[in-house]
């Protein structure tokens, strides 16, 4: 399938101010203005078609946790929720704060990957938080990031000296934002539902802290830095007032802190176990109102698998984490655009151009001459959402009713994943 045109669809591409029923043609895995030669002819049937999801948060856990997950279960369900470019994150075993890790995931991901994928390295080595990772060595072998996901520098000075040196080789420094002495202990958010369910509560000035510890930082030595997860309304604010001060600060929000609150976990639901947290409706609603009015830029999917064993288990002694690749899109949709808070056209931008241009990927946009990155997908769809192409199924989302199937995916014109007949690798 080279050359084809994909006739009647709703095509939304932000990047390019378009919503509208139209023809997308595509020639040798790039999108083309005209009908190539010898094109074949697909008819969308008014299904619409977007830019291929940019998930610039996700585990995938290869090297050294394959019994959860591995570059191809993961792109596998990437590819099966709309995503046609993956960042992982570096907590793999061992962690990515090396050039011959570096190395050695990208022939994984060469041998492997269903839909593309980009390596983030550590902050510092092993992720411990004493020391620089060789930032620059990890910038030339390929890293579009840095952060020490999963734990967050906790000491200044070394934060400090990371946006410096991250600056000079023009990297973003991520971070997962989070002060050690008010969460280490803490396994659902602090309030109501920490109350009910006696668990240890995790209160949000933790996440606050260190979003004010970045905003400032990110003033001091005008480095950017990008806040990952965000999950506490206060957080927003700050970010909003920072941002109004020009401060080079970027945030991100998932689907679960969007669609879900603390009330989750009601049963001891590990399901509905994370981090950060499931918070109140008040940081739910600051989060939505953060995304429509631009202080978030982009909504990342922080899928991150975990075996049975990790998850069936006392609250306490659970995993952190659920994956988020599947259904990603559905979730979103249902909470942001079919709730009416949000325009289509604004969740296709948070989830393709916004995160493609944070870190400068060749992505999120049907422009002539990109490469054909997209998915086709049925808004009006019902579906129970069950198997999972993830090795793990760890998803509060498992068995409920979800809106707006991904039918489609392609990458670089080639179709990866058809919801007929799943990964066609
Ligand atoms: N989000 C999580 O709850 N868990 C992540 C780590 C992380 O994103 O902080 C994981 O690697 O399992
Ligand atoms: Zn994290
Ligand atoms: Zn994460």
């Amino acid at each position: 399938m080279k050359n084809f045109t994909i006739k009647n669809a709703r095509v939304v591409d932000p990047a390019n101010n378009v919503d509208k029923i139209a023809d997308v043609h595509v020639s040798n895995g790039k999108f083309v203005s005209q009908s190539p030669d010898g094109a074949e002819a697909i008819d969308a049937n008014g299904m619409l078609l977007i830019p291929g999801i940019v998930d610039i948060h996700a585990h995938l856990r290869e090297p050294g946790q394959t019994s959860k997950e591995t570059i191809r279960t993961g792109t596998s369900a990437a590819a099966a929720g709309g995503i046609t470019s993956v960042v992982a994150m570096p907590n793999t075993v061992p962690a990515v704060d090396n050039t011959a890790t570096v190395k050695l995931v990208d022939e994984l991901i060469k041998q492997n990957a269903v839909v593309k994928v980009y390596q983030t390295g550590c902050i510092t080595e092993g992720r411990a938080g004493q020391k620089l990772a060789p930032i620059g060595s990890l910038k030339n072998a390929g890293v579009v990031a840095i952060t020490d996901d999963g734990g967050c520098v906790q000491n200044n000075e070394l934060m400090l000296n990371a946006l410096q040196y991250a600056d000079m080789f023009g990297l973003l420094v991520m971070d997962h934002c989070q002060e050690a002495t008010l969460t280490a202990k803490g396994q659902v958010h602090e309030g109501e539902w920490s109350y009910k369910l006696g668990l240890a509560g995790w209160p949000s000035a933790g996440e606050d802290l260190i979003v004010s510890r970045d905003v400032i930082l990110s003033h001091y030595t005008g480095a950017r830095v990008h806040l990952q997860h965000l999950s506490s309304g206060y957080s927003i604010d700050i970010v909003r007032r920072a941002k109004a001060r020009g401060i080079k600060v970027s945030a991100e929000a998932t689907p679960h802190h969007i669609a879900l609150t603390a009330a989750a976990c009601d049963g001891f639901n590990t399901n509905a176990k994370m981090n950060p947290p499931l918070r109140d409706e008040s940081d739910r609603l600051s989060i939505i109102k953060g995304l429509c009015d631009g202080t978030i830029d982009v909504i990342a999917t922080d899928h991150a698998p975990h075996s049975v064993n990790d998850k069936d288990k006392e609250f306490d002694y659970a995993a952190f984490g659920i994956i988020g690749f599947e259904t990603s899109f559905s979730v979103c949709y249902e909470a942001l655009v079919k709730s009416g808070l949000m325009p289509l056209e604004k969740l296709v931008a948070l989830m393709t151009c916004n995160p493609a241009k944070l870190l400068n990927l060749d992505a999120g946009t049907l422009s002539c001459g990109a490469p054909a990155d997209f998915a086709l997908i049925d808004l009006d769809a019902e579906y129970v959402y069950e198997k999972t192409f993830s090795r793990s199924s760890n998803s509060p989302w498992l068995g409920k009713k979800l809106c707006a199937k991904v039918m489609q995916t392609f990458v670089n014109g080639r179709r990866v994943y058809t919801a007929e007949n799943g990964v066609e690798v």
